[in-house]
């Protein structure tokens, strides 16, 4: 069986210390993975390893079967791995439909010559126009980036994130400094665009990661501890025991 994303026994030292310590993970394809675990456990990492940030000291990290370690992000991204930031990195002074054409064009590669680059153009402009309804920013076309309020920045960022059409999505903490009722709104927005593909989170929130994901990998010390539904990772002692505890006492008594 081929996995969209497939970790195997990956490990990353910095100096002496082993941070990810043979990580091994299947995601099927259509699959929503949050990553959860305590701060300084090694999510991040991870991200780093998948989007070849970093390149691992050990093992393997497969994208639909083929091996991706060595590779430079770029071309992890151009074989179909699309990664967003906690820093936001769109175009601050561009307005919505040009940031989102800036992503599309992107994803289409460098490598092309000018009469290319228009030929793409009107196709890249249907791709912004339809990527602008996806993430509801439609109304707001002609608004300069800068200008938008977080949230529908954080919204931007998605759009550009999927605008090449990657079949598999690194989302970090996607909600993080948004309001309660932005936050319920935007899991549903990244449920909506993320439809058919695979989904990766980092989540600090326990109340976004058990509304989004499928299932939950609990990284501990560079270890993956537990894979598994969201109720399984609730139950699992070993989980409770070791990160878990509080945060399923606080979902327990219904405080999100
Ligand atoms: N480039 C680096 N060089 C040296 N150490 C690093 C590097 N990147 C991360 N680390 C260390 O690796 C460990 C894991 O960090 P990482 O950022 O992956 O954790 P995390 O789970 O994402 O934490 P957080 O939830 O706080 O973001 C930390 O101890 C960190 O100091």
């Amino acid at each position: 069986m081929t996995y969209a994303l497939e970790l195997k026994d990956l490990r990353k030292s910095f100096g002496k210390t082993e941070i990810i310590r043979g990580v091994n993970l299947a995601v099927n394809a259509g699959e929503r993975v949050g990553i959860i675990g305590p701060n300084g456990a090694g999510k991040s990492t991870l991200f780093n390893l998948i989007s070849g940030r970093f390149e691992p000291s050990s093992g393997d990290v497969l994208l639909g079967g083929q091996r991706i370690n060595g590779k430079k992000p770029f071309e992890i991204n151009r074989l179909g791995l699309s990664r967003s930031f906690q820093i936001t990195n769109i175009f601050p002074k561009l307005s919505v439909f040009e940031n989102l054409r800036c992503g599309v064009l992107w994803s289409l590669g460098y490598k092309y010559t000018f009469l290319k680059f228009l030929a793409d153009l009107d196709d890249a402009n249907d791709r912004a126009d339809e990527l602008m309804k996806m993430i509801k920013l439609d109304k707001k076309r002609d608004v300069l980036a800068i200008n938008l309020t977080y949230a529908e920045q954080r919204a931007l960022e998605i759009g550009i994130t999927i605008a090449g059409g990657a079949g598999v999505i690194l989302l970090d903490e996607p909600t993080a400094g948004m309001s309660r009722s932005e936050t319920s709104r935007f899991i549903n927005l990244i449920k909506e665009v993320t439809v058919g593909k695979t989904l990766l989170t980092v989540e600090h929130d326990m109340g976004v990661v058990f509304g989004l994901a499928d299932r939950i990998a609990v990284v501990v010390y560079g270890e993956v501890l537990a894979f598994d539904t969201p109720d399984a990772v609730r139950a699992n002692p070993r989980v409770q025991e070791a990160y878990l505890g509080s945060h399923v006492a606080d979902t327990q008594a219904g405080s999100h």
